[in-house]
């Protein structure tokens, strides 16, 4: 039978990991790692619950009026009772009322501001986390959980214990009063309760496995959302709407697996609860009615104490069910705790160096890279120097590790063996907001976020003035551009710069990049994806952009490369070649091969 139970409640398919499952953590894990986020409406803690013993207290108040009135009203056929019992009656419903509203602002209150804390301090950690983190995780997972699960937490730790409070409050009144009215009806109605709680352990790890599953499904339903749509240009082009569509229908028939297994188990254990509750209370009235007749009993007594009866189940049935809320809410939170678990690979030592203006030195020094996971090495023993002041470029076969050095240069991954120094100091020993404060970057994609012209520019300083973001603009040569938009430097430009041209994305970005002025510039192929006018045409921005700055520049741009200072030629993450254009010429090497007509060069 329980083999059947479970079978038929369970929600899980392991064959399928768009998202795996979080860890599972224990209940005392859970608040111990939540607790502190409830600071800042501790103070409130205690009213709340004093607030919510009320509830139960006027509750069965209003039971005990009722005997009144059946006892003293009804069947004595007497009004005259009815003259204090009606106003009571009324005060206290106003009463409630007044409890109520208090106690739902309150516990509102407290779960929203926890909420606002939590969510808030994972978002801090979750943009906190290395660039690596971001390459390994599905993005629209991670997504779900900031946004989903974070709010699931709060049911567990707030509402949850509220309710627990509620219950074991309305139990002891409740109970108190129909040990006053007949402690012999009172063993015989308790019976039941054991099988109350069996019936709930067993239900509550089914729901448990249901909601991990469902919320593993949650996730990854976000994943697959946001990759096929974040790329629906591509999806479109390809015609590939039916095989996302799939993997959509996939993931979301998984959820609707979980969350019919859920209801399944919901379905089954409410009339299984109801069943024991019905036999219990129908005992209790077989024995009442024979204590009615042998007048140990009033008829009101007994109506009160089947009320009672029935209000009693209630928090034992809550009591019970809670085992079932705190799993699906863990369920959610190990998810949450997962996320704040991942520690940022790159982080700054203590005591890191501030470093203010630097003159812009920069130097790669037997750098050793393997991107994490990976066996092989992205870089192996790279070390060049760019002196303040000149420009380096890096040119290599697609694959020759370019884009690495880059991330690196920005700290965005440490060296496994070797160090990346800025003015002769090992980036790790620098404050990591300094270093990213003297280098500005131009990266292959570019950036664009949702917002005006203006607001883009100024991304790259946020204090700029006006005329300092006109300034860039027109350094950069947007400034036209600009003022040829609708609205201007107002303009709204679409997600990901999507109403503007490739070469318009890449003048804003170097504006942005202007108006930072720091002294190291890092453009990773600034003409990539351009075609040959638009990428002439931003050639001279970027002359403008990198005077005077140390310059890292990735680029396949005959032009840019053969005007800097120095050129270093990467081959399968290795150093191969070292020296300026005329040098490398000459050397008739993997450079200059780049430049034989015919060779399918890289560089144009
Ligand atoms: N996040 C990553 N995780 C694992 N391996 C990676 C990652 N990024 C890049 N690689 C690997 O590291 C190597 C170097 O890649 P990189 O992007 O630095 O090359 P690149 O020279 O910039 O190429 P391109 O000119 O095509 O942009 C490649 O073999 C690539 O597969």
């Amino acid at each position: 039978m329980a083999h059947v139970l479970r079978r038929l409640m369970s929600a899980a398919d392991p064959s399928d990991t768009v998202v795996a499952a979080a860890p599972r953590v224990s209940p005392r894990e859970v608040f111990r790692r939540f607790w502190p986020y409830t600071r800042g409406g501790r103070r409130w803690l205690l009213p709340l619950v004093l607030l919510s013993l009320t509830g139960p207290a006027v509750d069965a108040a209003e039971l005990w009026l009722f005997k009144f009135v059946v006892d003293d009203v009804l069947v004595g056929r007497d009004l005259r009772p009815f003259l204090w019992i009606a106003p009571a009656y009324l005060g206290l419903v106003l009463c409630s009322g007044v409890l109520g509203f208090a106690d739902d602002v309150t516990s509102t209150w407290v779960g929203e501001r926890f909420l606002l804390a939590l969510r808030a301090d994972v978002f801090r950690h979750v943009q906190g986390l290395s660039l690596g983190f971001f390459e390994r995780r599905r993005l629209g997972d991670v997504l779900s959980r900031v946004t989903g699960d974070v709010d699931a937490v709060e049911t567990f730790l707030l509402s949850g214990v509220a309710d627990a409070l509620y219950y074991v409050v309305s139990l002891g009144i409740y109970l108190g009063m129909l040990v006053y009215l007949r402690w012999d009806l009172t063993l015989l109605a308790l019976v039941v309760v054991p099988l109350f709680w069996g019936a709930a352990r067993y239900f509550s790890r089914l729901v448990g496995d249901a909601s991990r599953e469902r919320r593993r499904r949650g996730g990854a339903l976000g994943a697959i959302a946001e990759e096929s749509l974040g790329n629906v240009a591509l999806v479109q082009a390809y015609n590939r709407q039916a095989w996302e569509a799939r993997r959509f229908e996939r993931e979301n028939a998984g959820r609707f697996r979980a969350a019919m297994a859920s209801a399944r188990i919901h379905a089954v254990y409410a009339p299984a609860v109801e069943f024991v509750e019905v036999a219990g209370g129908l005992a209790v009235l077989a024995l009442g009615t024979w204590k009615l007749a042998q007048g140990q009993l009033t008829l009101g007594g007994l109506l009160v104490f089947l009320a009672l009866i029935g209000k009693l189940y209630s928090p034992v049935h809550g009591l019970s069910g809670l085992g079932t809320a705190f799993y699906t809410a863990s369920a959610a939170a190990e998810r949450i705790i997962e996320l704040l678990d991942e520690r940022p690979q790159v982080t700054e030592a203590a005591g890191a160096r501030r470093l203010h203006r630097a003159r812009g030195g920069v130097e790669f020094d037997g750098v050793w890279f393997r991107y994490p996971g990976t066996s092989a090495w992205a870089l192996s023993d790279v070390s060049f120097r760019a002196e303040p002041g000149r420009t380096l470029a890096l040119v290599g076969a697609s694959g020759s590790g370019k884009s690495t050095l880059a991330k690196l240069h920005v700290r965005f991954y440490d060296p496994d063996r070797g160090a990346v120094r800025l003015d002769g100091t090992d980036l790790r020993e620098l404050s990591l907001a300094d270093v990213r404060e003297n280098i500005a970057v131009v990266l292959q994609e570019t950036y664009v976020f949702h917002g005006t012209v203006r607001e883009n520019i100024a991304y790259g300083r946020p204090a700029a003035t006006e005329a300092e973001i006109v300034a860039a603009a027109r350094a950069a040569d947007a400034h036209e551009f600009v003022e040829r938009l609708p609205d201007g430097y107002d303009t709204l430009v679409g997600q990901r710069g999507r109403t503007l041209s490739g070469g318009q994305c890449r003048r804003l970005a170097i504006a942005r990049a202007m108006i930072r002025d720091a002294p190291v510039l890092l453009l990773d192929e600034p003409t990539a994806g351009l075609d040959i006018r638009s990428a002439r045409r931003i050639m001279e921005p970027l002359r403008r952009l990198m005077a005077d700055r140390t310059t890292v520049i990735v680029s396949h741009q005959l032009q840019t490369v053969r005007d800097a200072h120095r050129i270093v030629v990467l081959d399968r993450g290795r150093v191969v070649e070292d020296g300026t254009h005329a040098d490398l010429l000459g050397r008739e090497g993997p450079y200059a091969l780049l430049h034989r007509p015919g060779s399918g060069a890289v560089l144009s």
